[in-house]
């Protein structure tokens, strides 16, 4: 940004602001279309009264220009074993994840390490061995062709990085070969060379997307200097392309500050920003001049604040972007992730196109489902699951306490958490598959701590040791009651086990029955695919009912109500269907069901489990709630043997192909005679 001296004659800083800019464009790098457009933009300054409004956007639209960093690039460490180690030092576990990042980077430093490709085209036999012998000397791989049509030729096989052309040749000119290139190659950057230098053909090079243009005969030193920078530049653009990465999973498993940790890691600058909830098209690509206060979109409006062309930019919440009167930034955003439109995006403010190739994306989702297609396909997806206890526990140790305890000015303090004490604040006060609530305990523990410190009060003696009875007096009751395991098993209720966006959770489905006529009620905000998965429910029990010990003609003067607690929340998918049936049947048969079982399976008409997603995050919901067997479909079972040891600890895992086989798991073997008392509900 270029700061304009006021002085007491010149209160507005008016006067000399285009002598400044002048100085400012002269000594700034610009590319050709740039510094074209900004010496077009000074001309009409001039001509222009200081005091108008023009002249004022004028000003403020050339500082923007001039002070974006079209050449300035972070140089990157490449080294994967230092990668690696930064990786393992912010973030605990996510194994998988930092193996797939690590392939990641891997090919993308071999594609910007290979051998430069360079292609001489010229007529002229002596020029192009020359040239030839010259390059080959500076350890390029060089080509070469005697005319427009074979170069053309040798485009389309081999993906070269540098064209050198002759502009004059018969058959297919340097220009016509240009234009040919930007579509067979539009990664090849192309310098035109020529011994009639005139200034018309050299700004029509340009314009027509040339890098550079050298007059005959060539200064050799000069090539090697372009060259040079031209495979510096290709090699940051390597770097970047590709598909981008996109993290999903569930809110507060790590995606951001994994992020945060590759740019770290590579050494390039970062920033992040959150799309959820952005409609205008113009958040993005910018407001046209013509609008009053108008602006650069934020990508640009970040790439210049970290002054550097090749930084790594998080967009996170990707998935929550709307759609509206104001345009839809899903297409803006196709733009800026495809590697083959970003190097010419162009901004509606800047008007001239900005290359962001060297640009590292990284997208964050939580449901990646939502995603329109041709963006979820430009982007490589790494999945993100909750963690166990186990990992939890580990975390604290290792990140949130000791991070917690800095920035509550209590590090000096030799403050220590006992291993009970992080076990109970995971297992009684958070619930969730992240970490978010589990880092607000801790920075509630440590206030607390610091508050004591302060007013010289000690907690239960020992202000220092944290164990799990001070961790009761810091937070309060237990907010978490060990749930579905302790209750009681009841008539009609069954334990289900469901997946969303915030991970897995478990659900109650209710069954009751009264004096009615054949009507199904369903409550509990269920979509309609739960409600299909009802009726095929019902529709098995009352088919299956000899089979099942129930009285045939149940449903004759019968009405049947299906309840999935916690009504304010909406409910769909079709992994509840067995939960509903095994309702039904306990009902009818008034067998109890067993509230430490949950199953998780969509069911047939037949009563056939089909295999169900989101198993991982399922699982840790049932260990979460203290449950001791889940039954899944047949189909899942190989899934449930790759997973990790700790997943599946505490847990009796039960693969069937039918739902009949889960009665008798899930069902006690005696109906209950005598009617249920209404005192021991399950609770969600
Ligand atoms: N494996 C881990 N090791 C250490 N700290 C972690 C780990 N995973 C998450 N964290 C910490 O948990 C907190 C939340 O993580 P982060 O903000 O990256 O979540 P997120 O997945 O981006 O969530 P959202 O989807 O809501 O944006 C951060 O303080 C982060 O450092």
């Amino acid at each position: 940004m270029i700061f304009f001296r006021k002085s007491q004659d010149d209160p507005e800083g008016q006067i000399g602001k285009l002598d400044v800019l002048r100085a400012a464009v002269h000594k700034a790098k610009l590319p050709h279309h740039v510094h074209r457009v900004v010496l077009k933009e000074l001309e009409l300054l001039e001509s222009l009264d200081p005091s108008t409004a023009e002249y004022g956007i004028g000003i403020t639209y050339l500082d923007y220009l001039v002070s974006l960093p079209w050449f300035h690039f972070t140089e990157d460490d490449l080294r994967l074993d230092h990668v690696h180690a930064v990786l393992e030092a912010d973030h605990y576990g996510l194994q998988p994840v930092k193996e797939r990042i690590l392939e990641y980077l891997a090919v993308r430093t071999l594609c910007s390490l290979q051998e430069f490709q360079i292609l001489v085209v010229d007529d002229e036999q002596i020029a192009r061995t020359n040239l030839e012998y010259v390059l080959r000397k500076e350890g390029y791989r060089v080509d070469t062709a005697a005319n427009g049509e074979e170069a053309l030729r040798k485009i389309k096989a081999c993906p070269f990085d540098l064209i050198l052309t002759d502009l004059k040749m018969e058959k297919l000119d340097g220009l016509q070969l240009l234009e040919q290139t930007r579509k067979e190659a539009p990664h090849a950057e192309t310098v035109i060379i020529t011994g009639y230098a005139t200034v018309d053909s050299a700004v029509e090079s340009l314009k027509k997307g040339a890098v550079h243009y050298l007059s005959k005969p060539v200064q050799l030193d000069a090539l090697r200097a372009l060259v040079r920078s031209i495979k510096e530049k290709k090699r940051h653009m390597q770097m970047a392309r590709g598909p981008v990465l996109c993290f999903s999973g569930p809110p507060g498993t790590g995606k951001t500050s994994i992020g945060r940790s590759i740019a770290k890691a590579l050494g390039r600058r970062f920033a992040h920003m959150s799309l959820a909830g952005l409609r205008d098209e113009a958040e993005l690509r910018g407001h046209r001049r013509t609008y009053v206060g108008a602006m650069p979109g934020r990508i640009i409006q970040e790439i210049r604040r970290l002054g550097v062309r090749n930084p790594v930019l998080m967009l996170d919440e990707i998935d929550k972007i709307g759609q509206d009167f104001r345009g839809d930034p899903a297409s803006v955003l196709l733009e800026i992730l495809d590697a083959e439109q970003n190097t010419l995006f162009m901004d509606h403010y800047l008007d001239v196109p900005f290359d962001l190739s060297a640009t590292m994306f990284i997208a964050t989702a939580n449901v990646v489902e939502r995603l329109p297609g041709p963006l979820l396909d430009r982007m490589e997806v790494i999945e993100f699951s909750g963690y166990t206890g186990k990992e939890k526990e580990q975390i604290a140790q290792r990140h949130l306490i000791p991070k917690k305890l800095r920035e509550n000015a209590l590090e000096g303090c030799k403050v220590h958490f006992t291993d009970e004490a992080i076990r109970a604040v995971v297992r009684d006060y958070t619930r969730e598959p992240g970490l978010r609530q589990l880092e607000r305990e801790i920075a509630s523990i440590c206030r607390k701590l610091a508050r004591a410190y302060v007013q010289g009060t000690q907690i239960l003696g020992q202000p220092e040791y944290i164990d799990e009875v001070a961790v009761k007096e810091l937070l309060g009751p237990p907010r978490y009651a060990p749930t579905a395991a302790a209750t009681a098993p009841r008539v009609g209720v069954t334990t289900g086990l469901v997946w969303s966006e915030l991970g897995g959770e478990i659900i109650f489905v209710e069954a009751t029955r009264m004096p009615g006529a054949r009507q199904l009620i369903l409550t509990g905000s269920l979509g309609s695919v739960l409600k299909e998965s009802a009726q095929t429910a019902l529709s098995f029990v009352r088919s299956h009912a000899e089979a099942l010990g129930i009285d045939p003609h149940f449903f004759q003067e019968t009405d049947i109500h299906i309840h999935i607690p916690a009504g304010a929340i909406p409910k769909d998918g079709p992994s509840a269907g067995a939960t509903i049936c095994l309702a039904l049947v306990s009902l009818l048969t008034r067998r109890p069901a067993r509230c430490d079982v949950a199953i998780s399976a969509e069911m047939t008409l037949g009563g056939r489990l089909l295999a169900v997603s989101g198993v991982r995050e399922k699982l840790l919901a049932a260990q979460r709630a203290h449950l001791r067997t889940v039954i899944l479909p047949e189909g899942n079972k190989a899934e449930v043997e790759n997973l990790p040891a700790d997943v599946l600890e505490g847990l009796t895992i039960l693969t069937f192909g039918e739902i009949l086989q889960a009665v008798e798991e899930v069902l006690a073997s005696e109906p209950l005679s005598v009617p249920q008392e209404p005192k021991t509900p399950c609770r969600i």
